[in-house]
């Protein structure tokens, strides 16, 4: 599904499968994005055609390990990729309308983003209330005393006590919770449909994490916000994520809406992550937690990039790349298990159980050159 070259604003087809939404009029439309990073020894394929989309005033969780593609796609969203990266093919619509192309200025400010370590994201030379007001000049041409007002009504609306004089102070006089406040004030101060979450909650400690995911959830029920939240977290995910996108090795492997997907996991990686969850257990899992960690993709896939950390793989899974498809209504998965075709293999060269024993060599005698 590459973009480049194409009329951006061309009808595309719709691939039925990779879609889990059911269609309709998405606020964030992600179709096939691929967004690769040259680097001196190779290609990364950071995110790898990646389908989803994000309705109006619902929260998006993505959630997976550390290199899985979560923070790239964040950014791709935001247009924030630099050399070496790219976003090589795909289409992001926001409203409707192509962004990538530099396309991202016209809705700069619809959407806004939250990153993980507030200190980096405000300017420690300028009062909070200032790069508020900047944002509110910028993105809404408001100025004067109007912006002062707003400045505190905002520092105010993210549960800032005291607004009028914190408004007046600088980042470094702020704890680290009212500091991610203060970010998360100055994103609003854009006036966002759509605000990104990037860890937001994973440099605080426990009590203030839950009173932002609290505030973030308040938030968007006043301002009708669609928020796309980030984490490696499924505790936090369950709090806050109305649908679930898993992401592994820039791949999207699951998508269902979060019941669907805590009660329902389609995906073995999906499971394993379940079952990392402290004081939960799967039924019939085998993976108490996943070992060994995510691969660096650097070519098109041609297998199941999970395969060798899998406790349910079979050969096929060396050889098959599996596509996202339907596994019940609004749920995806990417897997071999839920493919046609692939059962009689289950009898050939079923590994399953064998995964945690010293007796894999026997296991892949007939399924290829797996370590
Ligand atoms: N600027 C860059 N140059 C080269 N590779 C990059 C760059 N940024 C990201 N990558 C690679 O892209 C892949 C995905 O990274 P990404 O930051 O999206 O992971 P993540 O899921 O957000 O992980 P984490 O939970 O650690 O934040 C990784 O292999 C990473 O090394
Ligand atoms: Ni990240």
């Amino acid at each position: 599904m590459a973009a480049d070259g194409a009329d951006p604003h061309a009808e595309r087809p719709v691939d039925e499968a990779a879609r889990a939404d059911g269609g309709g009029d998405a606020l964030l439309e992600v179709e096939g994005l691929t967004t690769v990073f040259h680097t001196d020894k190779e290609t990364i394929r950071a995110v790898d055609d990646v389908s989803f989309s994000v309705e109006e005033g619902e929260t998006l969780g993505i959630v997976g390990e550390s290199g899985s593609g979560k923070s790239v796609t964040a950014r791709s969203i935001l247009g924030l990729i630099d050399s070496p990266g790219v976003i090589e093919s795909g289409s992001i619509r926001f409203r409707g309308d192509e962004l990538t192309g530099d396309n991202w200025d016209t809705h700069r400010g619809d959407i806004s983003i939250v990153f993980q370590d507030p200190s980096n994201s405000l300017n420690p030379v300028y009062t909070v209330g200032n790069q508020i007001r900047e944002t509110l000049r910028i993105h809404q041409g408001i100025r004067g005393q109007e912006a002062r007002e707003e400045a505190v009504r905002l520092l105010e609306s993210v549960g800032i006590p005291d607004a009028r004089r914190r408004v007046t102070e600088y980042p470094h006089q702020f704890s680290g919770g009212m500091r991610q406040r203060a970010v998360i004030a100055v994103a609003l101060a854009c006036d966002p449909d759509l605000l990104v979450c990037d860890e937001p909650t994973t440099a605080l400690d426990v009590t203030i994490q839950a009173q932002i995911l609290e505030l973030l959830d308040d938030l968007q029920d006043e301002e009708d916000l669609a928020i796309v939240f980030i984490t490696h977290d499924m505790g936090v995910i369950e709090e806050t994520a109305d649908r679930v996108n898993v992401m592994y090795a820039g791949e999207m492997v699951e998508s269902a809406p979060v019941g669907e997907l805590f009660d329902r996991p389609q995906h073995p990686y999906t499971r394993g992550l379940l079952a990392s969850i402290p004081g939960r257990t799967v039924s019939g899992d085998r993976l108490p937690t996943i070992g060994g960690e995510v691969p660096t993709p650097t070519a098109e896939a041609t297998d199941c990039r999970f395969a060798d950390r899998c406790p349910e793989a079979f050969d096929a899974c060396e050889r098959v790349h599996p596509e996202p498809i339907r596994v019940g209504p609004d749920h995806t998965a990417a897997c071999l298990l839920h493919e046609e075709g692939y059962e009689h293999d289950l009898d050939a060269g079923d590994l399953r159980g064998e995964g945690t024993t010293d007796g894999d060599a026997d296991a892949v005698a007939d399924g290829g050159d797996r370590a």
